[in-house]
C-alpha cells in the first residue's frame, strides 16, 4: 500500500518522468507538507500541493541571432510563469547550456516558496536559455538578449512579471534586456530587476544573496550563543552570491579560505579579505575570466584542478555555485571535519543525502529557499522603489535586507522547532513558505 506521500508523488512523476531536478525539488517539499496538510483540516481536499506543482503558464521559444562572423545561431528560450498567489511572478533569467525545462521548474517551484517567506507580495517564476554567455562578445551577448526579450516581453510587465538575474545574467544582460523592452514596448516600468543604479536600479541588489545568507547565518549561530568572528569558512563558487558572502564573512570578523568555480577550487590559508576578494571580482566581472588567475597574483595560495572545495577543514560552508554540487561523501567530509553550519546560497546544491548526512549530525542547516531569499526580497524592494519613482538610501535597503532575513529565520524557527528545542530549517522554510500561497489560494477560489 502506497503512503500519501508515496502516492502524490508517483502522479508526479508519472507527469514529468524526464524532469529529475523538478522531481527532487518537488519531493524534498512534499515529504514536509502532506503530513502537515493532513494535521491542518483547513487545508484539506482543496488539491493545493496538486495545484501548486503545476505551473500556471510555461512559454518555450525560439531565440535566434547573428554572431560575430555572421553565422545565424540559434538557442532556445524559456519562461516558467509558476504561481501568481500572492504577487506578480518574480525570480530570475539563466543562462548556461545545462538549462532545459526541469532545470527552471525546479528553480520557479523553489521560487514560489522563497518568495512567500520574504513577507514581500512576489509571486513565483524563472526563466533562461541554454545560450553560453562565456567565449561571447558583448556584441553577440547583445544580440542574444535582443532576440530573447524580442519574444519574451509578451509575457512580462511590472505588473505580471518581473525577471531578475542568475547564473550567467548579471548587469550586462540585464541592461541589454531592459534597453530593447523599453524600445519595443515604449515604456519605463520596473519590468526588470537587478538594473544598474543609473537606471532604476537599487542600492545593495547585486549584494542581497550574499549578504542576506550571512545574515542569516548570524541568526542560526545566535541559537547556539555563537557568531561568526573567527570562524573557517568555505565558499563554492565565485560569481555573485559567493563575492558577496565572501565580503560580508569578512567584514563580520569570519576567514574565508577556499572558493571555486567550474574549473576548481582556490585555498588560501591566510584568508581572502577584501583587498584579494577584489582581485576575484576582476578577474570574474571583467576580464571574464578563471578562478585559476587568483595565483597569478598570490602565489602562496594552491588551486586544485577539477575538484570542489568541501575537503577543506571549516566551520562555515556556503554553497553558492549550482544545484546538487555538494554530495554525500562530501557531506561525510564535511562532518568528519566538524562543521557547524552549511548554508545554501544557491538553489539545491546540497543533495537530498547529503542534507540527511549533515542534519543527522546536527549540523546547522540551511535550505536555500530560506538563507538565499536576500536576493529576491531586494528586487521586491527594488519594485517599490521603482514603483514610488525614488531610491531609498544604502542603509536603509540593508536594513529591510536584515529585518527581512531575520523574520525569514523567525518563521523557520516557528514552523521548524522540535520538542528538543532544534530547529528543521528545512521543515520551517517549506511549511512557512507554504502557508502564505496556500491562504491566499483558499481565499481566491478555485482559478
Ligand atoms: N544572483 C542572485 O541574486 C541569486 C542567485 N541564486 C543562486 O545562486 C547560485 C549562483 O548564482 P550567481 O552567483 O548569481 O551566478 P553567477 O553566474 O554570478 O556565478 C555562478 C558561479 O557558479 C559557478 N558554477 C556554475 N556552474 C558550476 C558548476 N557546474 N560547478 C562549479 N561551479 C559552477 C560559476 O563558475 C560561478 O562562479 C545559483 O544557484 C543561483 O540560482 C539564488 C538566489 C539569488
Ligand atoms: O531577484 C530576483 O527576482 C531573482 C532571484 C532569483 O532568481 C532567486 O532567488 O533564485
Amino acid at each position: 500500500m502506497q503512503t500519501k506521500i508515496e502516492a502524490f508523488f508517483n502522479s508526479v512523476k508519472e507527469k514529468n518522468s524526464n524532469e529529475k531536478e523538478f522531481l527532487q525539488a518537488v519531493y524534498e517539499v512534499a515529504e514536509i507538507i502532506i503530513p502537515f496538510i493532513e494535521a491542518h483540516p483547513k487545508y484539506q481536499n482543496k488539491m493545493l500541493l496538486e495545484r501548486i506543482v503545476e505551473p500556471e503558464r510555461a512559454i518555450i521559444f525560439r531565440v535566434p541571432w547573428l554572431d560575430d562572423s555572421g553565422k545565424v545561431q540559434v538557442n532556445r528560450g524559456f519562461r516558467v510563469e509558476f504561481n501568481s498567489a500572492i504577487g506578480p511572478y518574480k525570480g530570475g533569467l539563466r543562462f548556461h547550456p545545462s538549462v532545459n525545462l526541469s532545470i527552471l521548474k525546479f528553480l520557479g517551484f523553489e521560487q514560489v516558496f522563497k518568495n512567500s517567506l520574504t513577507t514581500l507580495p512576489l509571486g513565483g517564476g524563472k526563466g533562461g536559455s541554454d545560450f553560453n554567455p562565456k567565449g561571447k562578445s558583448d556584441n553577440e551577448v547583445m544580440r542574444f538578449c535582443q532576440s530573447f526579450m524580442g519574444e519574451l516581453f509578451r509575457h512580462i510587465g511590472a505588473d505580471t512579471d518581473v525577471p531578475a538575474g542568475d547564473i550567467g545574467v548579471g548587469s550586462r544582460e540585464i541592461g541589454y534586456l531592459f534597453g530593447y523592452y523599453k524600445k519595443i514596448k515604449n515604456e519605463f516600468t520596473g519590468v526588470l530587476t537587478g538594473k544598474d543604479l543609473s537606471y532604476g536600479g537599487s542600492l545593495i541588489r547585486p549584494e542581497a544573496t550574499g549578504y542576506g545568507c550571512v545574515y542569516f547565518i548570524q541568526s542560526m549561530l545566535k541559537t547556539k550563543n555563537d557568531s561568526i568572528k573567527n570562524k573557517k569558512v568555505v565558499i563554492s563558487g565565485s560569481g555573485n552570491v559567493a563575492q558577496y558572502a565572501c565580503q560580508k564573512i569578512t567584514e563580520l570578523g569570519g576567514k574565508v579560505v577556499a572558493m571555486s568555480d567550474s574549473t576548481g577550487y582556490i585555498y588560501d590559508e591566510k584568508g581572502i579579505d577584501a583587498e584579494k576578494l577584489q582581485v576575484i571580482m576582476t578577474i570574474k566581472n571583467e576580464n571574464r575570466g578563471r578562478i585559476q588567475e587568483y595565483l597569478d597574483t598570490y602565489k602562496n595560495a594552491q588551486f586544485f584542478e577539477g575538484q570542489r572545495p568541501w575537503g577543506v577543514a571549516c566551520d562555515i560552508a556556503i554553497p553558492c555555485a549550482t544545484q546538487n554540487e555538494l554530495n554525500k561523501g562530501e557531506a561525510e567530509e564535511l562532518v568528519k571535519n566538524k562543521v557547524l553550519v552549511v548554508a545554501e546560497g544557491a538553489n539545491m546544491p546540497t543533495t537530498p543525502k547529503a542534507i540527511e548526512i549533515l542534519q543527522q549530525a546536527n549540523v546547522l542547516f540551511a535550505p536555500g529557499k530560506a538563507a538565499n531569499a536576500g536576493g529576491v526580497a531586494t528586487s521586491g524592494l527594488e519594485m517599490s522603489q521603482n514603483a514610488l519613482r525614488y531610491s531609498w538610501k544604502k542603509e536603509k535597503v540593508d536594513e529591510k535586507l536584515r529585518e527581512i532575513m531575520y523574520h525569514i529565520h523567525a518563521s523557520c524557527e516557528a514552523y521548524g522547532k522540535n520538542d528538543a528545542g532544534e530547529i528543521d530549517y528545512v521543515k520551517g522554510a517549506n511549511i512557512a513558505g507554504f502557508v502564505k500561497v496556500a491562504d491566499a489560494m483558499l481565499a481566491q477560489g478555485v482559478v
